[in-house]
């Protein structure tokens, strides 16, 4: 996926109102073709609300919706070039796998032997050749999901939404699934909008992010960037794990702030969310993995604090230590890698920690 591939939906103000609830609060964004785009954010933020008014299930109170350059307003569901896999798996038990694919076709004008190799050809696309006589309540549940997928593709719609179609299946289908899927979606070039509450599969899946909160897009970025560079805490919170700890800004110096932090000291820090017009009170948040608990041979770049090992969480090829910094109330956690011969270290060890340059983020 191209960053300047052409947009293939927008949203202009998007708002929704249910009765008085505002759902969705002024949606503007700008999904490119061929990506493969999620909306991901807590339980009732707006997601599946937002993923809807593209497919036409959902009337905006104000605002636009665009697909490929044209006004969604007056195009009713089944005019939209787009098509929807649920989170059920919505297929009819009762009938054959090639009778649920070919469901996807029941408008289509086609002969019968052309149709039949289409659903066939869609279900060599979802691996599931030679499964087309198979009674569709005897597969199991990835298998539904395949036989979903392949009715909502064997059309190729410009656009195919997925609504946590991976939420009810169990961890190592999921896993797997998810690697089919973007393998699919690269290799037919359809852009793909996914809705997940999950972060770990729309950081696995996506080309862009959409974290929503509260009917909002909070932050709109590629997953390295949303994860190295949150906007927010409430973010980077919500995606992966981070430390937080208090700090105090002194001067502003070649465009970096001095800021104090507590249990680390004074560290040059680039202003990210904060400008030294702020009144002073900030704090530093930084990821677990990028800290270090130093041993003893080795030395850092002055960028180094002591504290003590509090609690020590074994992982095999991880081992996670909350650690109390010098003078700070709180802990922090780090994870380190566990590396061959090196001993875990035992609760109330003390020890220097020590981070790279770029580790901490100034937060409001
Ligand atoms: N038909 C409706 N009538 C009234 N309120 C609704 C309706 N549909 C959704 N809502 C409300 O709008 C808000 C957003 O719902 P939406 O389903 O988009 O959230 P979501 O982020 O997809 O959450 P979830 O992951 O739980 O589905 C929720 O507070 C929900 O209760």
């Amino acid at each position: 996926m191209k960053s300047d591939a052409k947009p293939m939906i927008e949203f202009r103000d998007v708002q929704k109102y249910y009765g008085d609830y505002h759902a969705l609060r002024g949606i503007n964004a700008t999904i490119r073709e061929g990506e493969f785009f999620s909306l991901l954010g807590p339980s009732g933020c707006g997601k599946t609300t937002l993923l809807r008014t593209i497919a036409g299930f959902e009337d905006i109170s104000s605002g636009v919706v665009m697909i490929d350059a044209k006004d969604m307003g007056d195009v009713p569901a089944n005019r939209r070039p787009t098509n929807m896999v649920f989170q059920s798996y919505a297929i009819f038990p009762h009938l054959t796998v090639a009778e649920n694919v070919a469901f996807g076709l029941r408008r289509d004008p086609r002969t019968k032997l052309e149709k039949a190799r289409l659903v066939e050809d869609a279900l060599a696309m979802v691996g599931l050749k030679g499964y087309g006589k198979r009674a569709a309540h005897a597969l199991s549940g990835g298998q539904r999901q395949r036989v979903a997928l392949a009715r909502a593709l064997i059309l190729k719609p410009k656009v195919l939404l997925l609504d946590e179609p991976m939420s009810a299946l169990d961890r190592k289908i999921r896993e797997q699934m998810q690697v089919e899927l973007i393998k699919l979606q690269r290799e037919l070039g359809i852009t793909f909008v996914l809705v997940t509450h999950d972060q770990e599969e729309a950081l696995v899946m996506s080309d862009r992010i959409a974290v929503m909160f509260e009917g909002e897009i909070a932050q709109l970025d590629d997953p390295e960037e949303l994860y190295r560079r949150p906007k927010s805490r409430r973010v980077a919170e919500f995606i992966g794990a981070m430390n937080f700890l208090p700090a105090h800004l002194e001067t502003e110096e070649n465009g970096q702030l001095k800021t104090v932090v507590a249990g680390l000291g004074t560290c040059m820090l680039a202003p990210d969310q904060v400008s030294f017009a702020h009144d002073g009170q900030v704090s530093v948040g930084f990821r677990p993995e990028t800290m270090t608990i130093l041993f003893d041979v080795q030395t850092a770049s002055g960028r180094e604090a002591p504290g003590t090992i509090e609690e020590v969480v074994y992982y095999g090829d991880m081992t996670y230590y909350d650690v109390r910094l010098d003078g700070v109330e709180q802990t922090i956690r780090l994870s380190m890698r566990n590396v061959f011969g090196r001993p875990v270290l035992e609760v109330g060890t003390r020890a220097r920690i020590a981070w790279n340059e770029g580790a901490l983020i100034l937060f409001r």
